[in-house]
This record gives C-alpha cells, structure tokens and sequence, in this order.
C-alpha cells in the first residue's frame, strides 16, 4: 500500500480534523502518502485532491468543522457518479480511501465497497446515528454546546418563571436531545424515536412548578417538528404558562471538540490506517464500550438499525413522574 485518500462528507462534526491528522500521521509513520479528498464525494468525483502533511493538520486537532471541506452530493447515489469516482482513484493510484461521515456518506462507503475499492469508515456525525458504534465523532461537542446553551436559557427562564422549549439538533435521532436533556435537568424530552402526549408534558410542568420549580424546560429533537409548530400546539394545553420556543441551530455543529471527541477521533484515524494496511475494507471503526470497535459496512448497514439511549429517556420520564406523586 502506497497512496491512501480520506475525505469527510456530510454534515461536519468537531473531531473531524482530529481524525484527519491521525489519518495522516499514521500513514506517514507507515510509508504511506495521504491525499486529502476536497468537499467529500464530489470532490472524489472531480478529483480534487490535495497532498497533506504533518505541517498541514497538526495544529487543526483542536479546531472544530473540516480542513477538508465537505459537501451533500446527493449525486453520489447512482452507480455511474460512484464509478466516475473509482475512476479517479485508480487514475491518483489511491489504493484505499477512508470515508468520515454520518449515516449518509457510510451509504456512499457501502457503495464504494459493492463495486470492489476497498473503502473504510469513520462514523463522525453530531447526530450520534450509525448502527453498531455507541459514539461518533463530534456528539459529545455538539451535545456540550446544546447543553451549555440549555444552561443560559435557565436563566433566563427562572428570572420570568417561564417555560422553554429548546429544539436541538439530530436529523431523525434523539441522542443530542436525550444526553442534553438530562444533563440539564429538564421536565421533559421529546425525541422521534418515543411517542409523547403533549398534555401529559404539560401536566409534568405544572406538576414540578407545584413542587416548586421556577421554570421549566422541554428539550425537542428537531426529527419530531419545528419549536414553532411545538410551541403552538404546546400552548393550546398549557394556556396558563409563560412559553418560549429557541432553535439552537448550527451553533450546535461549531467550537473546538471536547477532548472525548479528539481521543476517539484519534483512536478511529488510527486504526483506519492500520487496518487498510492489513488488507482489509469494507468495514467501519465505531466505539463499544469505550473501546475500539470494527464493524462489516454491508452487514451492519444493512442490518442493524441505530439505538437511542431508551434507558436515560425512561430515567427522565420516572425522575419527572415522581415529582408528580
Ligand atoms: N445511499 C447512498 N449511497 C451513496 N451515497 C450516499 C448515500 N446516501 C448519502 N450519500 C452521500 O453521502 C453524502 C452525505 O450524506 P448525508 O446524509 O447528507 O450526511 P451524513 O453522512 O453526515 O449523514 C450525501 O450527500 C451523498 O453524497
Ligand atoms: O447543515 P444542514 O445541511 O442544514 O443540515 C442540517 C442537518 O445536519 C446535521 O447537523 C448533521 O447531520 P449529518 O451528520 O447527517 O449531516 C443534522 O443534525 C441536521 O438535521
Ligand atoms: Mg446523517
């Protein structure tokens, strides 16, 4: 193995760079030359390729979004655009590429892998959504900056004793939403994955503020509907409360990552390298219990579907009935 390529795609996550400056170091530990993949799989496709060196990505493991650039290509889910790709990598004598991305590009991933280039995954999406893997790059930063956020609001909210309604991030999953909620305390979670009555969220707050509470916070996943619409049909049930709807939006996506994302940026771009060196692709790297883990792109994909954390979202909802009681 000579040439190696990584690209991100998708939505960008704190802790890509980190992973692309692990990609890199390893590989040139290796023997092996990195070529960076410009704005994902359509870069792939218009083969815009760049060399990276040490000097290019050791000082980026600490900032957030990709050096890289990335892009939504939905092109690349017909056959002809992936064989146009392939084209370019035999054309550069790239002899593996390691895909960063989410949900989607692991899509593009699994594509690359059927029609026979060895292609290896990185799961580094804030939406936490691959199946298999228990973490992806950038969660951890971006739920910290929704939970930060959630924290202000607190203010804000007990000074007028009002209730908000925070939508955060997570295209169809609740993971952002479960892990800040309940790091924050709220009163209630509304995720895609869990059906909910709204009077019965209702009947919760005015429940805590009967157990004194000067405010109350509702965390909604964007996968369920817009703060707005929440609001409104909110507000027909709970009439008498104070409500205010906040979209956090792409602040979420930005800042430095956390150390957590670095670590397992780190580890992952690692092993990505080591593994294409072993021969092997067709799979993705992915954390199980805090340790490494390698997962089969057709077999996992195909067959398994992302888990939200069931057990925090049933621990809230008993946390916020026994104030009921
Ligand atoms: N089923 C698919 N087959 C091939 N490529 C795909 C597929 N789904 C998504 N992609 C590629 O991956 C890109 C990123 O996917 P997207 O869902 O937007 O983000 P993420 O990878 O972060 O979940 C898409 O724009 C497209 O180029
Ligand atoms: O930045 P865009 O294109 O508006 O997309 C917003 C979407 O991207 C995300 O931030 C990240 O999702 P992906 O990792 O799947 O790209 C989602 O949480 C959100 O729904
Ligand atoms: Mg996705």
């Amino acid at each position: 193995m000579k040439r190696i390529a990584v690209l991100t795609s998708g939505g960008d996550a704190p802790g890509m760079n980190a992973a692309i400056r692990a990609v890199v170091e390893q590989g040139l530990h290796h023997g092996i030359e990195v070529l960076g993949v410009r704005f994902g799989y359509k870069g792939l496709v218009e083969g815009d390729f760049i060399p990276l060196s040490i000097a290019d990505v050791h000082h980026k493991v600490k900032r957030g979004g990709t050096m890289l650039y990335t892009a939504r290509y939905p092109e690349f889910r017909e056959e002809a655009t992936q064989l146009l790709a392939i084209e370019q990598l035999k054309k550069h004598e790239i002899d593996g590429l390691i895909v960063i991305g989410g949900d989607g590009s692991f899509g593009g991933a699994l594509a690359l892998t059927k029609l026979g280039f060895p292609a290896i995954g990185i799961p580094g999406t804030i939406d936490n959504d691959i199946p298999g893997t228990e973490y992806t790059i950038g969660f951890d930063s971006a739920m910290t900056v929704a939970l930060e956020a959630i924290d202000n609001i607190s203010d804000t909210a007990a000074s007028h004793n009002r209730t908000f309604v925070v939508e955060v991030m997570g295209r169809h999953a609740g993971d952002i939403a479960i892990w800040a909620g309940i790091a924050a305390g709220s009163d209630a979670i509304i995720i895609p994955e869990e059906s909910y009555d709204i009077a019965d969220v209702a009947r919760r707050v005015d429940a805590g503020r009967a157990a004194g509470k000067d405010y109350s916070m509702i965390v909604l996943a964007e996968g369920v509907m817009g703060v707005e619409e929440f609001v409104k049909q909110y507000s027909e049930v709970a009439p008498h409360q104070s409500v205010r709807g906040v979209t956090l939006s792409h602040i979420q996506r930005g800042g430095n990552p956390t150390g957590r994302d670095r670590v397992f940026a780190t580890l992952m771009g690692a092993k990505s390298v080591d593994l294409l060196i072993h021969g092997q692709s067709g799979i993705y790297v992915g954390i199980i219990n805090e340790e490494l883990a390698v997962f089969d792109i057709v077999e996992t994909l195909e067959k398994t579907k992302h888990k939200v954390r069931e057990d925090l979202y049933e621990l809230n909802l008993e946390l916020t009935e026994r104030i009921i009681d």
